[in-house]
């Protein structure tokens, strides 16, 4: 056991798919994994490991943040000896040329939080995803029906921005979408010299107010865990 996670060691699979929402992880585990086994519920973060297409996959929940997502990726990075994580997250596009359920590939993942200012002792380090998992998760992409697109996230501390007018100065340097994780994850995966890649769904539109219900973030956005989890298994774990 870890802090967190209740798993024995072994239990865990050296790839494991990230969503914030541990329903979602539940969803994941019952609708794509073979034999899945509840290897977590300490704090109701719901943790499962079973097959897919026979490979062992993990599929774990994160939390909402980045703080909370670190203390799982540190945890799976450092006890369990995890290589592989993609994160399969909502988004709130930014972009105009972005519909809802469009797929955002985060290529880079630029914040607002504090935690790199502190690691980094103010120097701005560019968190960005791992090169192979980001190429073939854009190939397997192409067999799917939703729109995908690769480029820049933004992980904010705040769902609810305080200061909005920001949020047009991101747009116009080409950030399509805010989340509020892949920036920590990226950034984890480097120090643990490990892989990381965010994909998200668009699951509303900060520009036309357009947006999917809880129900849909929850258990809809198929698209974007099956291109993750054919990408996890072309890639060779490290
Ligand atoms: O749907 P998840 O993976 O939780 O991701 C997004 O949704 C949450 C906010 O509603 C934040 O965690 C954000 O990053
Ligand atoms: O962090 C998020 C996730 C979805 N939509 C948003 O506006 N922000």
């Amino acid at each position: 056991m870890s802090t967190h996670i209740g798993a024995e060691p072994g239990e865990i699979a050296p790839r494991v798919l990230l969503p914030g929402d541990p329903l979602r992880a539940q969803w994941i585990a019952d609708t794509y994994l073979d034999g899945a086994t509840e290897y977590n519920r300490v704090r109701n973060m719901l943790g499962y490991t079973g097959t897919y297409r026979g490979t062992p996959i993990s599929v774990q929940g994160s939390g909402m943040g980045q703080p909370s997502l670190s203390i799982y990726a540190n945890e799976l990075f450092r006890d369990y000896d995890v290589r592989q994580i993609v994160r399969v997250g909502s988004c709130g596009a930014l972009s105009a040329d972005l519909d809802l359920r469009d797929i955002v590939l985060g290529m880079t993942a630029s914040t607002d939080s504090a935690m790199n200012k502190l690691r980094f002792h103010g120097l701005d380090y560019a968190p960005a995803a791992d090169f192979a998992l980001l190429e073939a998760t854009w190939r397997a992409s192409s067999s799917r029906g939703a729109r995908t697109v690769v480029g820049q996230l933004f992980s904010s501390d705040s769902f609810y921005p305080p200061r909005p007018e920001l949020t047009t100065l991101l747009k116009e340097h080409g950030v399509l979408a805010i989340e509020m994780e892949a920036s920590a994850l990226y950034t984890l995966a480097a120090q643990y010299d490990r892989q990381a890649l965010s994909v998200c769904t668009v699951s509303d539109h900060i520009v036309n107010g357009t947006q999917t219900s809880s129900e849909d973030r929850e258990r809809t956005f198929s698209d974007m865990v099956e291109m993750a989890l054919d990408a996890m298994l072309e890639v060779p774990v490290e």
